[in-house]
């Protein structure tokens, strides 16, 4: 069956909801291992259960079913979600060959980005030192590290910081990991504090940067920037318009910085998109 004619949960929900609101049924949904993660607007209250139903028997070994009703929320960036089919909502996600346990109630995860995460850990270069703040449950970490690179993480959720740690135990990436829980700001601001962690910061700074920076971070680059070598690179995500991209790469430049390459991963609210810059620093 080609993509084109995968029935979507929109299709299969015709003749169940009433026609007129059939609009507000959400045609995809995602998958976290074995959860589907859905969000269905309030105004299909009624239809809950047969929502439930369907997806169940769309894919047979679906264990859970998640609602999300809230958008990310705080600094751990995590929604608030109702389980409405299942005991538990922890799992085992497997991306770009790597296995990641985690609870999508507690830790932030989105599994739409792993064409871009793929994409990223293919420029990682066996032997490179990697910094890597807000690093979640790893999807980020765990490639790098599989690349052969040493690995800082920073995560101020304990809970991502439980996981992340376990995902590089599950991965047999033990020796090239080092996690480190706190916040990034702080701890990139007082270097010695990596060092007090046990990893050894490469005395020219670290050779690559991945920046997944939350929403209102932006200014988090300069202290990436001060903490990577003179030609080292740096990923780094932003939340922008469209109109918002050319004034941003001159922005870049007169910071320094070379912009190698850019491209817009994902909307996230109308008009507004995520956008990785990959920047070399000069
Ligand atoms: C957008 S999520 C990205 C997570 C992960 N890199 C991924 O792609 O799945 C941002 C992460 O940064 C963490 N975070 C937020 N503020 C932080 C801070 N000041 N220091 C360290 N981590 C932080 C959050 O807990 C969250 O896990």
């Amino acid at each position: 069956m080609s993509f084109r004619d995968r029935v979507t949960l929109r299709d299969a929900m015709r003749g169940i909801v009433e026609a007129p609101l059939l609009p507000l049924v959400p045609k995809c949904f995602d998958y976290v291992g074995d959860v589907a993660v859905i969000s269905i607007p309030e105004e299909l209250e009624a239809y809950r259960d047969s929502i439930v139903s369907k997806i169940l028997s769309m894919r047979g070994n679906t264990r859970a079913v998640l609602n999300k009703v809230s958008k990310l929320e705080g600094e751990h960036r995590v929604a608030r979600f109702e389980l409405l089919s299942g005991d538990s909502a922890e799992t085992l996600h497997r991306e770009n060959g790597y296995t990641y346990r985690m609870d999508i109630r507690k830790v932030f995860f989105n599994p739409r980005l792993y064409w871009e995460r793929a994409r990223v850990a293919s420029k990682v270069l066996p032997g490179e030192s990697v910094l890597i703040p807000f690093a979640g449950v790893g999807p980020f970490v765990l490639p790098s590290a599989g690349k052969g690179a040493a690995v800082c993480a920073i995560e101020i959720n304990p809970d991502a910081c439980a996981c992340l740690k376990e995902n590089v135990r599950l991965n047999r990436l033990e020796g090239q990991v080092t996690v480190i829980q706190g916040d990034a700001e702080y701890i990139l601001s007082h270097p010695d504090s990596l060092t007090n962690e046990g990893f050894e910061v490469p005395e020219n700074g670290f050779d690559r940067a991945i920046v997944p920076t939350p929403y209102d971070m932006d200014h988090f680059l300069g202290e990436v920037s001060g903490n990577v070598r003179k030609e080292g690179k740096i990923h780094f995500y932003t939340f922008k318009t469209d109109s918002q991209i050319l004034g941003l790469i001159e922005e870049y430049g007169n910071m320094g910085f070379e912009v190698e390459f850019y491209r817009r991963c994902g909307n996230v609210a109308p008009g507004v998109s995520r956008w990785v810059f990959d920047l070399l620093k000069k």
